[in-house]
């Protein structure tokens, strides 16, 4: 019924600034350019990380000790702040949004994926953009996704999506250091390609949010493999979601097929 249907994973990175506050222009070019496809018939599921940082713009430290607790208070406050900006952005382009919040149960085989499935087919029949995130707020352990990275290759192959975009803060993989004056973005990967040497995620504890390259490697490369071309790709840029329908290079095309250089 649309042209195309795409999955747009958008990262913490992206969206936050050094001092870890939510960039609000960010969001605005994202929302505008799913606002442009739209008007081309081709349709997007959002994938949005960002409640635990909106959480803590709200509350500032706490005294939470646990982890999982502080990560669960934190997304139950930031989570709602995160869709009224999405919920604004969306109206000042005329269109609408829901919100969608599983768990990794529901994409067992059963009732639950196919309620999932009844839901966002839905909500695209109705021409309403679904913003998933994982339901950080009940999920601790056996339900959790590793990231954000992961429920976005989930959903893409749940759907059947004809493309993933990851977005992310960086240019896509690099082959070395990204500060590294020498390395370079790989433009294309194949699914089976080891290119784990090239990953650098530092102390991933220490991170704003949770997956690193190397997960955004991994479930790319899954998701390619049931043929679903995947990008990883820089959601800081202006034009970065357009270039890449416009079949432009830009970022880190995973894919079955490589193109030619
Ligand atoms: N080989 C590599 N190429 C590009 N980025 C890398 C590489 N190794 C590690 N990284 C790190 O991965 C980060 C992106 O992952 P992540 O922090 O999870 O972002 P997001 O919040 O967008 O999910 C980059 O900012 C970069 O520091
Ligand atoms: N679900 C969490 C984000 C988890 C996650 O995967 O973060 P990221 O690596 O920035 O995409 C949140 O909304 O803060």
């Amino acid at each position: 019924m649309y042209k195309e249907k795409i999955v747009i994973k958008v990262g913490t990175n992206v969206m936050t600034n050094k001092d870890n506050r939510i960039v609000r222009p960010v969001l605005r070019r994202l929302v505008r350019q799913i606002a442009e496809l739209y008007e081309r018939d081709i349709i997007t599921v959002l994938v949005s990380s960002g409640s635990v940082i909106a959480g803590k713009e709200v509350l500032g430290n706490c005294d939470i000790k646990d982890k999982t607790q502080r990560r669960q208070v934190y997304s139950a406050i930031g989570q709602p702040r995160m869709m009224r900006l999405y919920y604004n952005i969306f109206h000042e382009y005329g269109m609408k949004c829901a919100q969608v919040l599983p768990t990794k149960r529901d994409f067992s085989p059963g009732i639950h994926r196919q309620n999932m499935i009844n839901c966002c087919e839905g909500l695209l029949s109705e021409g309403v953009i679904p913003i998933a995130n994982e339901d950080d707020a009940v999920s601790v352990t056996m339900s959790m996704f590793s990231d954000n990275d992961e429920l976005a290759s989930l959903i893409a192959q749940m759907l059947d999506a004809d493309k993933l975009i990851i977005l992310t803060d960086i240019d896509g993989l690099y082959d070395g250091h990204p500060q590294d004056e020498d390395s370079d973005v790989v433009k294309n990967v194949k699914p089976s390609e080891n290119l784990n040497s090239y990953i650098d995620d530092g102390n991933i504890e220490n991170k704003k949010g949770r997956g690193g390259m190397g997960s955004k490697l991994k479930y790319a490369q899954i998701t390619a493999a049931n043929n679903i071309p995947t990008f990883i790709a820089n959601g800081k840029r202006d034009n970065t979601i357009i270039d890449i329908i416009e079949g432009r290079s830009v970022g880190t095309k995973v894919a079955l097929e490589k193109e030619e250089a």
